[in-house]
């Protein structure tokens, strides 16, 4: 988490979101290889390039590459490889929840093996065993963002639920807290991260100063209707938060009629930085 602040210090609060679907890739493009899989791998790569020095790091969503079997995890790998190539930070987007010992095999699955990333997205839905296997990882600069308060509509069907005087996403925070401050790193922000929406507006201010030593993952930036003005209340001091947009940026060129793809998702990057910028 501290190499992510780092990050957002140095390049802004931008995450890319690389939740590449086939019906992404321009014609023009994919026509140029003689499979899918290439064609999905070198779209990455040009978005990667493309935005680099814009991200502070990023998201690579898992199921538009299962989805397509064994060869789509394969260029998730590469993918990854790559953007670890450029030296970028890297989220999996994994989501994933287990008892505890299976939880420790999609840690190993994740942070050790071909699928290898710096951090992942984890539901915190059955209880903190299903969390602490992953700590196991943080003295190896590995860290995981819990979903706390999602971006999608239905989060209110539970999240937002009382149990007891508090709310649903806030017990996520209290069974966290212990692990949370035992684990504090140089900038005040532990291992452990939250996924928070920017389409929660009116708990958004809350949700911030509830959640201490939380780096914030903030999903819901464009294609959800979240915006700049959504991300003041979630980040402290400037920091303490990335922005992801994943089809904002891998589809803006379908606004400009043309199949630069690699240009307009640049663009939009730099713009969404300055947009989020100009609003602190
Ligand atoms: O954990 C996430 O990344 C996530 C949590 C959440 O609350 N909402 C949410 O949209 N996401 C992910 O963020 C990305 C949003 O994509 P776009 O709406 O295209 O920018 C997708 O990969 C979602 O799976």
């Amino acid at each position: 988490m501290d190499r992510l602040y780092e990050a957002v210090e140095k390049k802004g609060h931008v995450c890319v979101g690389l939740d590449t679907s086939v019906d992404y890739i321009p014609e023009g493009f994919k026509k140029k290889f003689s499979s899918v899989y290439d064609a999905l791998f070198e779209f990455n790569k040009k978005i990667i390039d493309a935005t680099e020095d814009v991200a502070a790091c990023f998201k690579v969503q898992i199921a538009y590459y299962e989805a397509l079997g064994i060869e789509g995890l394969k260029v998730y790998k590469k993918t990854i490889e790559y953007a670890k190539e450029k030296e970028a930070i890297v989220i999996g987007d994994i989501k994933r929840s287990d008892i505890a010992d299976t939880a420790r095999m999609y840690a190993r699955a994740h942070f050790e093996g071909d699928f290898k990333v710096d951090l992942v997205t984890l539901n915190p839905y059955m209880g903190v065993d299903s969390i602490t296997p992953f700590l196991e990882y943080t003295d190896k600069d590995k860290g995981v963002f819990v979903l706390i308060k999602t971006s999608n509509p239905s989060s209110k069907d539970l999240q937002l639920l009382y149990a007891g005087e508090n709310r649903v996403y806030e017990r996520v925070y209290d069974m966290l807290r212990s692990l949370i401050e035992k684990s504090i790193g140089e900038y005040g922000y532990s291992p452990i991260g939250a996924v928070v929406g920017c389409t929660n507006s009116d708990e958004a201010g809350h949700i911030r100063k509830r959640l201490k030593n939380m780096f914030f993952l903030i999903p819901g930036y464009g294609a959800q209707g979240g915006g700049a003005k959504d991300i003041k209340n979630l980040l402290i001091d400037k920091n303490g938060g990335v922005v992801n947009s994943s089809r904002g940026i891998l589809l803006a060129y379908r606004k400009h009629g043309d199949e630069r793809f690699e240009l307009h998702a640049r663009e939009e990057a730099l713009k969404m930085r300055e947009e989020i910028l100009n609003e602190l």
